[in-house]
C-alpha cells in the first residue's frame, strides 16, 4: 500500500459493529479500509455468542435426555458430554470464520488490513509504520475483561480460555455473577465440573427481573452449582496445583480454574486517542447520541467499544446502522428502548424492556401479570421444573413496559414481546395474535390473560 493513502473511512475492528459499518459505506461507493489486530471475525462469531450457543445446545440436549429418561428416552440417564468432541464441533463453526470474513470483505471491495492501528493526527492513523490518511474513522474495537483491583488478577482465565478447552477442570470458580458466569456455570456443571459462582452483592444478573433470577439461582443450586452471594473477591493466589480466591469477608475457595466474569470494558488501549482529540472519560469514549465523538467530528464508535447501549450483538448491529447512516449524510440517534436479551442457562432467562424495579424507579403506573409456568404443557413436556413469567403493563393503556421469562423457549418468546413493544401493540393486541400451536409462543395469551 502506498504511503499517505487516503480513505473515506477506516474501521478499527472486524466484529459485528465494524463489519456492519464498513459494508454499508462501501456499498455507497466509499473507499473503505478495515483494520483487525487479531484474527478476522470478532467476539460474537469466534469467542462469544456463537461458540457459547454450540456448547449450550449440546449440554441442553444431554440435560433434556436425562430429564426425559423416565418418560420414554430409554438410556437418557446414561447420556454424558464428551467435551473434546464438543470442542471439535464448536471449531467446525469457528475455524472457517477468519478466512471467510476476510475474503468476503475483500470481495466487497473493502481493504482488509492486519495489525494494530493508532491515531497520529485527527485525520490519520499509523499501521506498522504506514501512514493512513482518512476522512473518517469508526472505532469498533469491542470489549475486554474489566481491570479490577483484585490482587493476583493475572491468574484468572477468561471466557475465551474457557471456550477453547478440550477438557473441563475438575473444579471451576467463576468470579462475578453476571451473564458469563451463569452461562459457563450451567454448561460446565452439565459437563461434570464442580462449579461455584462468587457474586459480590446479593443481586446476581442485576439487569434481569430479580424474582426470576431468584428462581434461576434456586434451580442452579438444585443441580449442584454453588452460588455464593455477598462474596466480593479481593485476591487470588496459587495454592498447590490450583488457585485460591479470597473474599473480602475472609472466605476462601479453591479450584483448578478461575474464570473472569466480572464485567467487560471498551477496548481503547493503544489507539492514540489523544493525538486525534478524541476524549475519554472513566474508560469510555465521550460520544453524542449519534455515536460521534464530541471532540473530533470525523470519528464515530459502535458496539462494545462505544458502550452506549448494553454490550450485546443486536446492539452492535444497531449501532453499525446508525453510524453508517450518519456517515452517509443522515442524522440518526441510537434507540436502545427495546433490546431483548437472554442468559443462556438451562432454563434460559430472558428479558426485554423495564424490570419492575426500573418501572417503579421511573414512577410508571403499571400492573403486573406473573405466574409459574412449570405446569404449562409445553414446559412439562421438556421435563424442566423451573419456568415463570412476569409481564409489566401500563395501567389503562395496556402498553407492554417489560416482559421477563424463565423457561425452555424464553429466547424465542421474548423476541415476540419485543416485536409487540416496537410495533406499539398493546397487551390485548398481542394476546389476540394467532400463534402456531402448540409452541412456546402460544403461552403468550395465557400470560396476558
Ligand atoms: C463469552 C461471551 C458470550 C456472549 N454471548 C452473547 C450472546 O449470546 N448474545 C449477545 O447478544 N451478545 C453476547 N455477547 C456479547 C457480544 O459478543 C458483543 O456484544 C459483540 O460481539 C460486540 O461486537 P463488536 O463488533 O462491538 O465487538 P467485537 O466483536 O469484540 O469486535 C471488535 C474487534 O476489534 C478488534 N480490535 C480490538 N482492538 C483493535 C485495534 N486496536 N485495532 C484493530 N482491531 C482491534 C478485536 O480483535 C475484535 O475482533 C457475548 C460476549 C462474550 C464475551
Ligand atoms: N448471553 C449474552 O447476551 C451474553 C453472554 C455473555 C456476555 N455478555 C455481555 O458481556 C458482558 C460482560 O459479561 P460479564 O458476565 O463479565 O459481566 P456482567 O456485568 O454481566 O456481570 C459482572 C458481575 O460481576 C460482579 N462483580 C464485580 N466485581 C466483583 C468482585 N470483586 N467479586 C465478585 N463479583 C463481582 C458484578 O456485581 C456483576 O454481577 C455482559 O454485560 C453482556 O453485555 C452477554
Amino acid at each position: 500500500m502506498a504511503q499517505d493513502d487516503t480513505f473515506d473511512l477506516i474501521v478499527l475492528g472486524s466484529g459485528t459493529a465494524g463489519v456492519g459499518v464498513a459494508r454499508r459505506c462501501r456499498a455507497a461507493g466509499w473507499r473503505v479500509a478495515l483494520v483487525e489486530c487479531r484474527e478476522f471475525g470478532g467476539t460474537c462469531a469466534l469467542r462469544g455468542c456463537e461458540p457459547k450457543k454450540t456448547f449450550w445446545m449440546l449440554t441442553e440436549a444431554m440435560e433434556r435426555a436425562r430429564r426425559l429418561a423416565p418418560h420414554g428416552v430409554a438410556g437418557g440417564d446414561a447420556v454424558s458430554i464428551d467435551w473434546a468432541a464438543a470442542q471439535r464441533f464448536k471449531r467446525s463453526f469457528t475455524d472457517p470464520v477468519p478466512a471467510r470474513r476476510e475474503t468476503s470483505l475483500r470481495d466487497a471491495g473493502i481493504v482488509a488490513l492486519h495489525g494494530r492501528a493508532r491515531f497520529i493526527a485527527p485525520d490519520a492513523l499509523d499501521l506498522d509504520g504506514t501512514r493512513l490518511a482518512t476522512r473518517h474513522v469508526v472505532i469498533a474495537t469491542g470489549g475486554l475483561p474489566a481491570h479490577l483491583p483484585i490482587e493476583g488478577a493475572e491468574l484468572m482465565d477468561t471466557s475465551d480460555d474457557f471456550l477453547a478447552l478440550d477438557a473441563l477442570p475438575p473444579r471451576l470458580l467463576l468470579l462475578g455473577g453476571g451473564y458469563i458466569s451463569f452461562e459457563i456455570a450451567h454448561m460446565a456443571a452439565r459437563g461434570g465440573s464442580e462449579v461455584r459462582i462468587l457474586q459480590a452483592d446479593r443481586t446476581p444478573l442485576a439487569q434481569f427481573e430479580q424474582d426470576l433470577v431468584e428462581r434461576l439461582v434456586r434451580r442452579s443450586r438444585e443441580m449442584g452449582i454453588a452460588v455464593e452471594l455477598e462474596a466480593e473477591v479481593s485476591a487470588l493466589r496459587r495454592a498447590g496445583a490450583g488457585l485460591e480466591a479470597t473474599c473480602k469477608d475472609g472466605r476462601t475457595f479453591q479450584a483448578e480454574m478461575v474464570v473472569h466474569g466480572l464485567g467487560r470494558r471498551p477496548a481503547l488501549e493503544g489507539l492514540g486517542l489523544e493525538a486525534a482529540g478524541v476524549p475519554v472519560e472513566k474508560g469510555r469514549l465521550v460520544l453524542d447520541d449519534r455515536l460521534r465523538s464530541t471532540g473530533n467530528p470525523r470519528v464515530f464508535a459502535a458496539g462494545d467499544a462505544a458502550a452506549q447501549g448494553p454490550a450485546l450483538t443486536p446492539v452492535a448491529s444497531h449501532d453499525a446502522r446508525v453510524v453508517a447512516d450518519n456517515l452517509l449524510g443522515g442524522s440518526r440517534r441510537v434507540d436502545y428502548s427495546v433490546v431483548p436479551s437472554v442468559v443462556f442457562t438451562i432454563p434460559q432467562l430472558a428479558s426485554v424492556g423495564a424490570t419492575e424495579q426500573a418501572a417503579r424507579a421511573a414512577g410508571a403506573d403499571y400492573e403486573v401479570r406473573q405466574g409459574d409456568m412449570s405446569d404449562f404443557l409445553s414446559v412439562r413436556r421438556t421435563g424442566e421444573t423451573a419456568a415463570a413469567y412476569k409481564i409489566l403493563l401500563e395501567k389503562g393503556s395496556g402498553r407492554i413496559l417489560g416482559a421477563h421469562l424463565l423457561g425452555p423457549d424464553a429466547a424465542e418468546v421474548v423476541t415476540l414481546f419485543g416485536f409487540a413493544m416496537k410495533a406499539g401493540m398493546d397487551a390485548d393486541g398481542l394476546s389476540e395474535l394467532m400463534t402456531a400451536y402448540p409452541s412456546g409462543a402460544s403461552n403468550i395469551s395465557s400470560m396476558l390473560g
